[in-house]
């Protein structure tokens, strides 16, 4: 088995707890986005699983064993935490080369993943002549070296150009497509949304959501309609004898409250009311995360 299973973790550092009593599975076959605003633990919980840090108490392991435990772990857990942590005066290829010799890796994959993370072209330039997004391309590529049906990617888009972004979205689908285990951590609802079928949320240590993405939109989005219509009398008062209201919204444009499209369109067709545009409005993801994280989010100011 290659799911993530954390049960109770808890890490504390003196008196404040950056992981706190989390309890949750990451499982195959689909990318789990792992958000929460800064500060919230998501980094501290990725040491933890990957041996980096100790628990306080509780467990991080990966199909039930712990990371040290595991044999080849390179092969079975692929990571990227710190892009910058790369030896700045090597080139690509060498701190490759390393890691897979390391890791008891095939050289060949050495070449095949600076391919899939397009820096085959760079391979013999100084880490340090690299940008942010190619130290981002290379941290991925060290990550997926040792072809591992788990991965950990600690904010991978950090630094990427718009093209990038693409990529590592594309990259993130197909690696659950295989049928591997991806926790991505990033503190962007917007950007998550993008490639995650499923949700952990943490604020101050602590589990918010863990839910997948559909449930997470669903749970947290008052039906509404957008549209536009000649009649907009006629269609009022269809409305308000259903119970429903009809709100100016500007430029000829009007809302409905607790409606979908489907029930709208079949009130006012109904009534022979002509409807020119018509649409579901889903609320703003970016704001119903903040909303739940807005009472947990940890600002050194406010400390
Ligand atoms: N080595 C450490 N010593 C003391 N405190 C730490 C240490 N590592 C993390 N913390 C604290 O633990 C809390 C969680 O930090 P962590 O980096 O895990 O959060 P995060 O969700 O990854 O945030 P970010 O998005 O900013 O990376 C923070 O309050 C941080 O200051």
């Amino acid at each position: 088995m290659n799911s993530i299973e954390f049960r109770e973790l808890t890490k504390s550092y003196g008196a404040s707890r950056a992981v706190d009593h989390l309890t949750f599975d990451v499982l195959p076959g689909r990318v789990t986005g792992f958000l929460g605003p800064n500060g919230a633990g998501k980094s501290t919980t990725m040491r933890l699983l990957l041996g980096l840090d100790r628990p306080t108490s509780g467990t991080a392991t990966v199909g039930g064993q712990r990371y040290r435990d595991l044999q080849d772990p390179l092969r079975r857990v692929g990571a990227l935490l710190d892009a910058q942590a790369a030896h700045g005066g090597r080139t690509a290829r060498d701190h490759l080369r390393v890691l897979a010799a390391a890791g008891r890796i095939p050289e060949g994959r050495v070449q095949e993943v600076m391919e899939q993370t397009g820096i085959a072209s760079v391979a013999d330039r100084r880490i340090k002549s690299f940008s942010l997004g190619m130290r981002q391309r290379l941290g991925i590529a060290s990550a997926l070296l040792g072809d591992p049906e788990v991965l950990l990617l600690d904010e991978p888009t950090n630094g990427l150009d718009p093209e990038g972004i693409v990529w590592i979205r594309e990259l993130l689908r197909e690696l659950a497509a295989d049928g591997r285990t991806v926790l991505v951590s990033s503190h962007l609802m917007s950007e998550t949304a993008a490639f995650a079928d499923h949700l952990v949320v943490l604020g101050r240590g602590r589990l918010l959501a863990d839910t997948s993405m559909e449930e997470f939109i669903d749970a947290r989005s008052t039906p509404r309609v957008r549209l536009r219509t000649s009649e907009p009398d006629r269609l009022r008062a269809a409305l308000s004898r259903q119970g429903f209201e009809l709100t100016g919204a500007g430029g000829g444009r009007w809302t409905v409250e607790g409606i979908q499209a489907e029930r709208l369109g079949r009130i006012a067709a109904g009534e022979g009311v002509p409807v020119l545009e018509l649409a579901d409005e889903r609320v703003s993801l970016e704001q119903a995360y903040l909303d739940l994280t807005a009472e947990h989010a940890q600002f050194a100011a406010t400390r």
